[in-house]
C-alpha cells in the first residue's frame, strides 16, 4: 500500500525547484554537513555515516550500509533507522537549493525487509516548492541503484531562518558549531549559504 496524504500534495501555485548556481556539480560528494549528525557525521560511532552525492537538477543519490547497531528485529534494520536514512537523503536536497529547511512531515513505506550488512542505494529529488514549503520524494533500493525498492518516502520540508537552531538547539552545541573556525563547515552545520 502506498500513496501520500493530501498535505504532501503540492498546491496549485507550486513551482519547479531551482538548482542553486553554486550547488555542487553532479557526481560530487556532499560530505557531512555536521560531524555530530546521526545521519551523516563521522563523529557518531553508531551513526549511519550516509554518503550523499549531488545528482542532476535538484536530486541526490546516497548510500548507507546497515550495521549491527542498526537492528530492530534480529538481523534486520530498524524501521526508524531506515526512515532516518530517507530523512537525511531528503534533507541533503536542500543544500542544492541553498535553503535552510527542516523536516515537517515524512511519510514512509517499508516495502521489503533490509538485512544487516546490506547497502541501501537511495535517490531523492525535490518535486515542487511553494513559498516556504519544499516537497520531495525518495526511494531506497537493495542490491544496487537499479535493484528492488525496499523503502520509499514523501516529505515536506519547511524553510526556516538560522535562528530556528539558535533558539531551539542546546546552547553548548550551538556555541561550538558557531565558533568553528572553518567558515564552510560553520555554514553547513546550519545549511547556510557561506
Ligand atoms: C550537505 C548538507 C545537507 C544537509 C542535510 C541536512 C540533513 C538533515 C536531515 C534531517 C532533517 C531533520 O531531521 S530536521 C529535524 C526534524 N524536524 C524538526 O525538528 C522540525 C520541528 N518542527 C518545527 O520546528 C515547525 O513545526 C516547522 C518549522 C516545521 C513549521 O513551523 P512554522 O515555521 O511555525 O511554520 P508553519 O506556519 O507551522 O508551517 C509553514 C507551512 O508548512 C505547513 N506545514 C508545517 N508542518 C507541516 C506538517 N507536519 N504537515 C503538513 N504541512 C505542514 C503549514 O501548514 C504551513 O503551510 P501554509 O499555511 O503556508 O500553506
Amino acid at each position: 500500500m502506498s500513496g501520500s496524504s493530501a498535505s504532501l500534495q503540492p498546491p496549485a501555485d507550486a513551482v519547479k525547484p531551482v538548482r542553486h548556481p553554486d550547488a555542487p556539480a553532479p557526481g560530487e560528494l556532499l560530505g557531512a554537513h555536521y560531524g555530530a549528525c546521526f545521519g551523516c557525521g563521522s563523529e557518531q560511532p553508531h551513526g549511519l555515516h550516509l554518503q550523499a552525492r549531488a545528482g542532476e537538477g535538484v536530486s541526490i543519490t546516497a548510500e548507507f550500509t546497515v550495521q549491527p547497531a542498526h537492528q530492530g528485529a534480529p538481523g534486520l534494520a530498524h524501521g526508524g533507522v531506515l526512515a532516518t536514512a530517507l530523512d537525511e537523503t531528503l534533507g541533503s536536497l536542500n543544500w542544492l537549493l541553498r535553503t535552510i529547511a527542516v523536516t515537517g512531515r515524512l511519510e514512509t513505506d517499508f516495502v521489503r525487509p533490509v538485512p544487516v550488512g546490506a547497502t541501501l542505494y537511495l535517490e531523492a529529488e525535490v518535486t515542487a516548492v511553494a513559498g516556504r514549503k519544499i516537497y520531495s520524494t525518495a526511494t531506497g533500493r537493495l542490491d544496487g541503484p537499479d535493484g528492488p525498492v525496499a523503502v520509499r518516502a514523501d516529505a515536506l520540508f519547511v524553510e526556516v531562518k538560522v535562528d530556528h537552531f539558535v533558539e531551539h538547539g542546546r546552547e553548548a552545541e550551538i556555541k561550538a558549531a558557531m565558533s568553528d573556525p572553518d567558515q564552510t563547515r560553520r555554514a553547513r552545520a546550519f545549511e547556510v549559504n557561506p
